[in-house]
């Protein structure tokens, strides 16, 4: 990248205020006061679960090639700028995602937040003696 990304203080504001966004997308399509043809996430929204749910499968593989393309590349600022670009396109849809099931970007980050400090490894085997593996 040609600017390296600052430690941002308003990440958790940023999610916030694009969830209202589509909130307010979803209950103005639900209510018929939005056109899929002006927007995009009205669209997604008329298209229901399957196709929101799909387009994150599609989001997801688009990451992972970005990702090695960007490897290939040495980390080149133009193939990290694009790789950039496709987890952005992956939040988005998963935050549509979210919307439609009624969770919030809130509930995924007091998940993360609950798991801080505990290793993924002594939670997996926690699981494991418990049997929920
Ligand atoms: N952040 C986003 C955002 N990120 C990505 N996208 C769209 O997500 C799509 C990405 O899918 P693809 O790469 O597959 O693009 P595509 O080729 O057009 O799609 P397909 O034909 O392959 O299905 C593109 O159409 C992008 O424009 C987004 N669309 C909207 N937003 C936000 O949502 C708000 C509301 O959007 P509208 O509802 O459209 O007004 C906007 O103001 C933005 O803040």
């Amino acid at each position: 990248m040609t600017t390296p990304a600052q430690p941002s203080s308003n990440l958790d504001s940023a999610l916030a205020h694009l969830a209202n966004v589509l909130d307010q997308r979803r209950d103005a399509f639900k209510a018929g006061q939005t056109d899929p043809k002006t927007s995009y996430t009205a669209l997604l929204f008329s298209k229901g679960d399957d196709g929101i749910l799909k387009k994150i499968g599609e989001e997801a593989t688009e990451t992972v090639m970005a990702a090695k393309d960007s490897r290939h590349a040495n980390l080149a600022p133009e193939q990290q700028q694009l790789l950039v670009g496709e987890v952005a396109d992956l939040w988005f849809h998963c935050l549509v995602a979210l919307s439609q099931f009624n969770l919030r970007p809130e509930n995924v980050i007091a998940e993360l937040e609950r798991r801080l400090g505990t290793s993924g490894i002594e939670e997996k085997a926690a699981r494991k003696a418990a049997g929920t593996e």
